[in-house]
């Protein structure tokens, strides 16, 4: 896959806790299969040609990271990461700027283990069409519902144009991380690079993914990945 001229640097919040998991452990190092979900999802970023750098984000606590292999890899950096997912990625922003400021930032969830280089390409290939960024989504499948609090549907939503936002998310390293600080600083809820830059006015392309690309949450999603990996 060639990139032309884009720097692309990969950044992995991976400072969670896994509470909606209940797991023993932080769920990125939870295995699937021979290693680590974090280290499947450090090993697909870390073997593609067009990113140069890996900035990992890892709770203060993180007692796991300096076992995995990846971690003495040449193109790998860590940073302490936040108390929300959106802290630790402004935290990896803010060294990403320290070391390129004119390259591209591929924010990927470390608990998205089953991501494939076609994707990434798809993403990546997706710059000239979208060159104010663009994330990986998947068209909703399902009849959408909305509840009232007791759990009641109040009303059906027009699914046409509804889609699971994924990761990675792909953006200018400046403007991201200008619009990431400016939406934080406001106290606007951010759970995605996507909300972060449509709160500053710009509209993200949708690239379609694979719905494989799944983020391992609660319990039954071990065994769904193990079984998308398997596959892959
Ligand atoms: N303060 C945080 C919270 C989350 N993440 C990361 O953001 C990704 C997506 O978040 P999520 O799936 O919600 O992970 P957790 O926050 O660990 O899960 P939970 O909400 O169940 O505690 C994960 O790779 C997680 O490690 C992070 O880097 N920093
Ligand atoms: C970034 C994300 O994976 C896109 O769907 C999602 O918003 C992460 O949400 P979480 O609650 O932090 O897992």
């Amino acid at each position: 896959m060639q990139n032309n001229s884009q720097s692309i640097i990969a950044i992995v919040p991976a400072a969670g806790i896994g509470s909606r998991m209940g797991a023993d452990k932080p769920k990125q190092y939870l295995m699937l299969g021979q290693q680590s979900i974090l280290a499947h999802t450090l090993d697909v970023l870390l073997s593609h040609e067009c990113i140069v750098q890996v900035i990992v984000a890892l709770h203060p606590q993180d007692q796991y990271f300096k076992q995995l292999p990846q971690a003495k890899h040449p193109k790998l950096m860590q940073v302490i990461g936040g108390g929300e997912r959106a802290d630790s990625v402004l935290a990896a922003l803010d060294h990403a700027m320290s070391i390129n400021p004119c390259a591209w930032a591929l924010v990927h969830d470390a608990a998205r283990p089953c991501l494939r280089h076609e994707d990434i390409n798809k993403l990546i290939g997706s710059l000239k069409q979208y060159p104010q960024g663009a994330i990986l989504a998947a068209p909703v499948r399902d009849t959408m519902k909305r509840s009232d609090a007791n759990g009641l549907i109040t009303n059906t939503v027009e699914r046409a144009l509804l889609w699971h936002a994924l990761t990675p998310q792909f953006f200018p390293i400046v403007a991201l991380q200008h619009n990431l600080s400016k939406a934080l600083a406001a106290n606007v809820s951010i759970t995605d690079e996507a909300s972060a830059m449509e709160w500053a006015g710009v509209m993200p392309g949708l690239v379609s993914g694979r719905v494989d690309n799944i983020k391992v949450t609660h319990p039954d999603d071990l065994q769904l990945a193990a079984l998308f990996m398997s596959q892959s």
